[in-house]
């Protein structure tokens, strides 16, 4: 274990949404601390810094000077590497790391592969001999390339899903603690898909437009965002997964009664809970940035797969991830309201 955490060289690549932030707590502890990204977001970052905020306290932005390199061979070799692109960008850039650094040298490299869902774990292995995986709790968004809002400051959390490699994890762990909450969990697996229940809201929130148009029909909006995490919630307890905490994202108690009890006792702690919702990194693939590219397969795909496995009927989840398939695909992508989307879900089921 090396003496101090601060010593460490890291390299992260991707400074979108979530990089942002990780750079903005990280780069004032850490004196060799690297980003690399591309196009507008290196420019922004390498001129102006990462500005970031506190959702509701745009008021207090924070800049923070980042050292930019434009390639992997401008950086000093890193000890650590934090992955935080999207699973779609994954294998380009894994064949990218180990065509400069060659697989002897990334034997001392620890890799870590900041994704939503578990697609990661597919990929990752065939390049990396030395990997750590996180969980990001919060929303993050971009106003515009190197200005970042968040919705909560952490938690991470990180683990590897056999629990082999826990000195690598807790060198990580305690590396984003110097400038964020992070925990190093046993239990990996279980809260990868405790989290994933909650993505599996991003297919319906960005088809309806979340933040971007009304919520033309709140009891409609309520009744199947609550359908689509209990299903979930069904489904990852049949593959044999335990409730983890991540964050402050809802109990599995409360997803259940958010579907089963009549929405006038519920609606309180729904709302409360929407409202901490900015823009999903799925509407930011697709409304924000007009993106086809999007990790619909790799949250609501891989947890249908599961459904189908351990014979659980999921007849939300399936019409939404039809409807959002072909709607994502389509070359200019329209929000519809959720009325729509419910008369659209009848025809789908
Ligand atoms: N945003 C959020 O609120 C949350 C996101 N997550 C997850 O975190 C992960 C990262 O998401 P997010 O931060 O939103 O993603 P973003 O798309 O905002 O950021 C990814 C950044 O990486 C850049 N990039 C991609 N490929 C390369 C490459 N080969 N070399 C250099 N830069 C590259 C992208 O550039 P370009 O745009 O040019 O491709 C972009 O700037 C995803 O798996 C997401 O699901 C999890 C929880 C919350
Ligand atoms: C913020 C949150 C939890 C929303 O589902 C998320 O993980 C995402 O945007 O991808």
């Amino acid at each position: 274990m090396p003496a101090s955490f601060k010593q460490q060289t890291v390299l992260l690549v991707g400074a979108g949404a979530v990089g942002a932030t990780i750079a903005a707590w990280l780069a004032p502890k850490l004196k060799n601390f690297y980003v690399l990204d591309q196009g507008e977001t290196l420019k922004a970052i390498e001129e102006k810094g990462v500005s970031s905020y506190l959702q509701h306290h745009k008021q207090a932005t924070e800049n923070t000077p980042v050292k930019t390199v434009a390639s992997l061979k401008e950086c000093p070799k890193p000890d650590i590497i934090l992955l935080c692109v999207k699973n779609y960008s994954l294998d380009g850039l894994s064949q990218a790391i180990l065509d400069v650094y060659g697989e002897q040298a990334l034997k001392d490299i620890v890799v870590v592969g900041l994704q939503n869902g578990v697609e990661n774990q597919q990929i990752l292995p065939k390049y990396f001999p030395k990997l750590v995986y996180g969980i990001i709790s919060f929303n993050a968004w971009l106003d515009e390339p190197g200005v970042v809002g968040y919705q909560a400051k952490g938690p991470f959390i990180f683990g590897t899903p056999d629990n082999s490699l826990q000195t690598e994890v807790e060198l990580v762990t305690s590396v984003f603690n110097l400038g964020v909450e992070a925990i190093a969990s046993r239990h990996f697996q279980d809260a990868a898909l405790s989290k994933m229940i909650i993505n599996l809201t991003n297919s319906f929130t960005t088809l309806m437009g979340l933040g971007y148009r009304e919520i033309d029909h709140p009891s409609l909006f309520q009744k199947i965002l609550s359908q689509l995490t209990y299903e979930g919630v069904k489904i990852v307890k049949a593959s044999g997964h335990k409730e983890c905490k991540v964050g402050d994202i809802p109990s599995w108690f409360i997803i259940s009664a958010s579907a089963k009890l009549p929405q006038f006792l519920t609606r309180k702690v729904f709302n409360k809970n929407v409202k901490k919702m900015v823009v999903s990194s799925m509407a930011q693939d697709i409304i924000q940035n007009g993106r086809s590219d999007n990790e619909l397969d790799g949250i609501n795909g891989y947890l249908l797969e599961l459904a189908d496995k351990f014979n659980v009927e999921a007849p939300y989840n399936k019409a939404i991830y039809r409807l959002c398939r072909q709607a994502f695909s389509q070359e200019k992508f329209e929000p519809i309201s959720v009325e729509e989307v419910w008369q659209q879900m009848a025809l789908n089921r």
